[in-house]
């Protein structure tokens, strides 16, 4: 097989080799070198997090799964330094030497940062990838006060985010008004008085000179003498293609690294595609015609070389602003010129402004704010060069009619017409993939065509496409949500039909259901496997490979690939000879760092995946399955025995709860607190289940999470005995058990099926409460546990711990 090496795992990269593996998944074996320490992730929704919107798990494309299901060896975390193009070998940062018979550059840009006097300051950060997003969100729980330099699309969606993050935001823009390579000035007038109202604040035609502070920014002082105070400073001034490694490789690098219409370098076998890549003199920073170069590329590498096909042209690019309650558009050339002639619109009634530029007969560009409907169609026309003389010119802008239950937009789409200008995705592709496919979901038309796979602006379109090809069954269809884009089962459906049909194997649950992908997904496989042990204990095997990397190997992946190994120590209590053999096993296996937990558990962190099993035998302690959708710890307070307002035995109570309900398999992590007195050491009120006592009884929390949707816990019940305790646990767990959906934090169950309603099930009803318990036994009767399994069974150890992924 051939070697392929790519540089930069992001969204150019990894598309561009979505596409070879379409075509062809077995021409190439892959290593990518990616700098960031996590898997592709959808950079474009950043915005979204920042906003609160989505969450930095929501936003991953492909998962290490998908690495691993392709032999991709992914060398996260690690940076591509030299490239020797007649040896044709890329050098990484640690030492690692790559051979390639095939090299593809996409490493992106990187934000452009003021050389100013206090740019390298604590505070001051760019905004290009999670590390800045989580800085964002850290600063704002510490800081009150944020300055955004650049008002273009990225520093409003990071201003936006700011505000959201509940921060003051300054916006400093340099030229007089905003988004002035993608607007018109009455357009960003509206657009700047619509965020005004939002709570932004513009400093307008300021030149920051200066960012003021000792360790920290404090302030920004601008040209005219005047300045601010900020204590977050985000630049969003453009970006610079990172060129460095290519340059030095001696690669023909411009702007970017220059290639022809097929994406090739000027040295042999070397490939470039990205926001890296100059062609025909221009260079992009939106993700459409990165993804038109990967798929050209693809065909090329996999294609006929004697007979090529049309290589790549160009793009026409589009703009829209991802701010919730603001609607802009803009494409092609917009600015008024002697040779061109516009249509105006421009109702300040309904806040609405839309402009087409008309060049020799032809739309040569267009600007939309308030109602970007028309977007779609002047897209087209100006793709396809459309005479317009003999058209009306009144007809290029519609006057539209805004009343609910208005017909969408898309049913006069021609089937040429973009739907998803990200993927380019037409309205013809999309309604052929609804019909021959039986797709009801708009996530089935992302899983299907990529349309809405990336900034999901036209994920609204696709909804209104699927309703109008659909019909009366697309209201059917969307009431319920389809587990992931394998079915159209909904997750309830699902195990209703595990149940039923008694199903006890992953296979069979995709055969039975008719599975549209015949593997799954790294999103169905693990919930199917959950769903099957919950509903028959006594008659499954668990499915190691339905299951995520952390939990097949029984550590947590680290963002450099080693793993972190958590022994159980049963209510945060040791004994020095557990210490012991913790330091021995650290000392022998060079263990990177020994952390004390937030559980109150010792993690062993930098050990590499080889090591595991023999840690484990080593160490001779139960798993404390810290990487598991299971129970994980239950912290405690030193409770009676120590402390002077203690009057309960909290340390017992959660040894005993820990020694029950350890491994037993939950939608999500639950994690627990014991604490003795309402001083709450163990921080019992900010857990899944929380126990707090009081006048020698336990009051029971419930649903509460100290992560990034900090939640207070609910009581559920006060309790007079630790068998009370027990039974009510083993009831309220089951519960959540038997009718959360995977991956759903008790929390938001319990939003979802309401305090008062769960009461009425566990704490009011004896006799359900009693069954629930009893399920909770034979559950916890099949309890094995894993690390002595896997220390016992060679075969796994092979499969699992020896194979060659560092995935
Ligand atoms: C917050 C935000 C919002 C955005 N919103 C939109 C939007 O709405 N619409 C849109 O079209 N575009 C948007 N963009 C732009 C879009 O994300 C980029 O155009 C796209 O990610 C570029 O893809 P790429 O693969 O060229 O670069 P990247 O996604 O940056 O990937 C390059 C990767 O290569 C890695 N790398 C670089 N050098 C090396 C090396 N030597 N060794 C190993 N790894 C290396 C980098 O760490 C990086 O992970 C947005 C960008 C941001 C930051
Ligand atoms: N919705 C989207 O499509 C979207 C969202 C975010 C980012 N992006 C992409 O990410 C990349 C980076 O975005 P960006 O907004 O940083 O780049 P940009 O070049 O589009 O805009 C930078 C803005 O900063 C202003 N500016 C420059 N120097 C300044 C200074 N010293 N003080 C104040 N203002 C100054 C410029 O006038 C310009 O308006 C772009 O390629 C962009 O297309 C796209
Ligand atoms: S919670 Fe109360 S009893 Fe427990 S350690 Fe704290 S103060 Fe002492
Ligand atoms: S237009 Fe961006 S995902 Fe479809």
């Amino acid at each position: 097989m051939k070697k392929l090496v790519l540089i930069g795992n992001g969204m150019a990269g990894i598309r561009t080799l979505e596409e070879i593996i379409k075509r062809d998944p077995s021409m190439y074996e892959i290593t990518i070198f990616g700098k960031e320490p996590y898997p592709n992730y959808n950079r474009i929704l950043l915005s979204k997090v920042l906003q609160g919107d989505s969450s930095v798990e929501d936003i991953v494309l492909n998962d290490y799964d998908w690495y691993e299901k392709h032999g991709i060896t992914l060398r996260k975390g690690e940076e591509a330094v030299e490239v020797d193009t007649e040896q044709q070998i890329v050098y990484g940062n640690k030492g690692e030497a790559v051979k390639y018979d095939t090299l593809l550059f996409a490493t992106g840009s990187n934000p452009f940062m003021l050389p100013i006097d206090g740019a390298d300051k604590e505070g001051v950060i760019a905004f290009r990838d999670i590390q800045d997003c989580e800085t964002m969100i850290e600063s704002s729980k510490k800081y009150k006060k944020a300055a955004v330099i650049g008002g273009g699309l990225l520093g409003l969606e990071a201003a936006r985010g700011l505000l959201n993050l509940d921060m003051e935001v300054d916006v400093v823009h340099l030229p007089n008004f905003l988004m002035e390579r993608q607007l018109d000035e009455p357009a960003a007038k509206m657009l700047r008085q619509e965020l005004e109202s939002q709570g932004m604040n513009f400093l307008m035609e300021k030149q920051t000179v200066k960012l003021r502070g000792k360790d920290r920014v404090t302030g920004l002082l601008f040209k005219d003498g005047s300045s601010i105070e900020a204590d977050l400073v985000v630049m969003a001034i453009g970006i610079r293609p990172n060129v460095q490694l290519a340059k030095e490789a001696g690669l023909e690098v411009d702007r970017a690294i220059v290639v022809d219409d097929y994406m090739r370098t000027s040295a042999p076998n070397v490939y470039a595609v990205g926001e890296c890549v100059q062609h025909r003199d221009t260079v992009y920073g939106l993700v459409a015609p990165l993804y038109e170069q990967g798929k050209i590329l693809a065909e090329y590498l996999t294609g006929d070389k004697k007979s090529l096909g049309k290589g790549y042209e160009g793009t026409l690019l589009y703009t829209q602003l991802k701010v919730s309650g603001v609607d802009v558009f803009s494409a092609g050339e917009f600015v008024d010129k002697p040779d061109t002639k516009a249509i105006r619109v421009h109702d300040e009634f309904e806040g609405i402004y839309k402009k087409v530029v008309v060049r020799d007969n032809k739309v040569i560009g267009s600007v939309l704010f308030g109602d970007t409907k028309d977007s779609p169609r002047l897209l087209d026309m100006m793709k396809k060069g459309q005479d317009i003389s003999e058209m009306n010119k009144v007809a290029i802008l519609p006057s539209e009619d805004h009343s609910a239950g208005a017909e969408s937009p898309v049913v006069a789409m021609d089937a040429s017409e973009t739907i998803c200008g990200c993927n380019g995705v037409c309205k013809g592709d999309v309604v052929t993939a609804i019909k021959e496919k039986e797709l009801s979901s708009v996530g089935e038309v992302t899983a299907h065509t990529n349309a809405g796979r990336s900034c999901g602006g036209c994920k609204p379109l696709v909804s209104d496409l699927l309703e109008h090809t659909l019909g009366e069954a697309f209201s059917e269809a969307d009431k319920k949500q389809p587990m992931c884009g394998c079915t159209d089962y909904s997750h309830e459906e699902v195990l209703e039909e595990i149940r039923s049909k008694k199903l006890t194997l992953v296979k069979e649950v995709m055969n039975v259901l008719e599975w549209k992908e015949p593997e799954g997904c790294s999103g169905c496989r693990p919930a199917i496997n959950y769903y099957i042990g919950m509903a028959h204990p006594t008659e499954s095997d668990d499915d190691m490979n339905s299951k995520f990397i952390n939990e097949r190997v029984h550590a947590n992946i680290q963002n450099d690939g080693t793993f972190s190994v958590v022994p159980r120590m049963y209510g945060g209590v040791t004994n020095p000879e557990e210490l012991r053999k913790i330091a021995d096993v650290a000392d022998k296996y060079k263990v990177k760092m020994v952390k004390v937990t937030g559980g109150q558990r010792l993690d062993l962190l930098g050990v590499n995946k080889e090591d595991l099993p023999s840690i484990w035998e080593d160490l001779g302690m139960p798993s404390g399955h810290a990487y598991g959708k299971s129970v994980r710890t239950v912290k405690t307070c030193v409770g009676q025995d120590f402390c002077r307002f203690g009057t309960q035995d909290s340390i017992q109570l959660g040894i005993d709860i820990e020694k029950r309900f350890q491994g037993l398999q939950t939608p999500h992590k639950v994690k627990m607190g014991v604490s003795a007195c309402p001083r709450n050491c163990a921080e019992s009120g900010i857990k899944d289940i929380g126990l707090v006592g009081l006048q020698g009884a336990w009051e029971m929390y419930v649903a509460g999470n100290g992560g990034i949707d900090l939640r207070q816990g609910d009581l559920l019940c006060t309790l007079e005995t630790d068998e009370e305790v027990m039974e009510m646990i083993s009831a309220y767990m089951q519960y959540y058990r038997e009718t959360a959906r995977y991956l759903e934090r008790t929390s938001h169950w319990l939003e979802r099926l309401g305090l008062e309603h769960v009461k009425s099930v566990v704490v009011e009803d004896k006799e359900q409460r009693a069954a629930l318990a009893e399920r909770m036994d034979t559950a916890i009767a099949q309890f094995n546990e894993p690390w002595q399994q896997i220390i016992n069974d060679g075969k796994i150890k092979q499969d699992y711990f020896e194979a060659n992924v560092t995935s």
